[in-house]
């Protein structure tokens, strides 16, 4: 009997924690911080349960189509030996039950972002959503190469959508925000493809890789790194970051730039692997930095 309900308890676990998987925790985290900082920057006031109930809206928005990607996306997840052992491929969630969980999820975080806070907001979320499920996920990721050009918008929202919980608008900084993170997805992403590639092929997704070539792929990865400084450095000309942030930006832009060049010029995996990693620090840092530099003008 004792054994039955601690193997009980056992299997119970791994289910919550197949579910949690399901909403790509790691990536989310980031994509929350994001938001965080765009509800911090944006001028106005949010009583603290209020920003705290936007934020999980994110996060639940962000998690919830992350799972209905997943459910999309079983067949190439089962083939590519990155993602083989994910929820559904592996056989512990069945891809109707992810379907309905990212389903049930998304709708509750916009009508709660609605309800508890506003509908510019909601709708953005709303909008993201839509924009990670239907036109990456579903139209784009297995057609073109571009797909994560046009598709990578959706995880540039995340800012806007803190900004417009404080603000209900949308603003050219808040824009600028989502330029920030745009300009960032494809180094972002065709570094990690340019050591994975075998594996989009082996799934028949048109990386860019694939069908254009690693050497092509390094081009585009410096091209994007050179359109992010600029754009990186604006919160400061618009007036909203002050110097350590302007400093900072240029400093870490001018490093990702260099790390981009290196991966166009070694050509070796090393190379690619680091921008990958310098990437997620990257941004981490410039969003940190924006937001430090704005609760410390708060408090003094
Ligand atoms: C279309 C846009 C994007 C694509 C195609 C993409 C793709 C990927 C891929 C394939 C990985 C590797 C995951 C793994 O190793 O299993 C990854 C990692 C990651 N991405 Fe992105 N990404 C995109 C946008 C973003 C955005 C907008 C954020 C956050 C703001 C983000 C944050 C992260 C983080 C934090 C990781 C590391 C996760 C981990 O350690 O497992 N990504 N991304
Ligand atoms: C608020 C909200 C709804 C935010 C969600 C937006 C979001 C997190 C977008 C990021 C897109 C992303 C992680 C793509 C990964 O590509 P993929 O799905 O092809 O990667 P995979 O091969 O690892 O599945």
């Amino acid at each position: 009997m004792k054994e039955t309900i601690e193997t009980r308890a056992h299997s119970d676990l791994a289910r919550v924690s197949d579910y949690f998987a399901l909403l790509k925790p790691r990536v989310m985290s980031l994509v929350v911080f994001t938001g965080l900082v765009g509800l911090v920057v944006a001028p106005g006031e949010i009583h603290p349960v209020l920003a705290f109930t936007a934020l999980l809206c994110i996060a639940i928005g962000a998690g919830a189509s992350g799972a209905i990607n997943m459910w999309y996306d079983a067949d190439i997840d089962a083939v590519m030996e990155r993602t083989k052992e994910r929820p559904i491929p592996a056989g512990r969630v069945s891809a109707s039950e992810a379907l309905a969980f990212g389903t049930v999820l998304s709708v509750a975080s916009v009508v709660l972002m609605g309800l508890a806070i506003n509908y510019v907001a909601a709708a953005l979320l709303a909008l993201t959503i839509g924009f990670y499920v239907f036109i990456y996920s579903m139209w784009l990721k297995r057609r073109t190469p571009q797909n994560i050009v046009i598709g990578g918008a959706a995880g540039a929202f995340p800012p806007m959508i803190g900004w417009a919980a404080v603000t209900g608008d949308v603003s050219a900084e808040s824009l600028v925000l989502f330029a920030i993170i745009f300009m960032w997805t494809p180094p972002h992403f065709w570094a990690l493809s340019l050591w994975r590639d075998i594996d989009y092929a082996k799934a028949g997704v048109p990386m860019l890789p694939v069908v254009a070539g690693r050497d092509v792929t390094r081009r585009q990865i410096v091209l994007y790194s050179v359109l992010l400084c600029p754009v990186a450095v604006m919160p400061y000309f618009l007036g909203y970051a002050g110097a350590v942030y302007g400093i900072g930006a240029t400093l870490l832009s001018g490093l990702f730039l260099l790390l981009a060049l290196k991966v166009w010029r070694s050509k070796d995996e090393e190379s690619a692997k680091q921008l990958f990693a310098f990437s997620l620090l990257y941004l981490f840092l410039i969003f940190a930095t924006l937001l430090g530099e704005n609760l410390i003008r708060t408090v003094i």
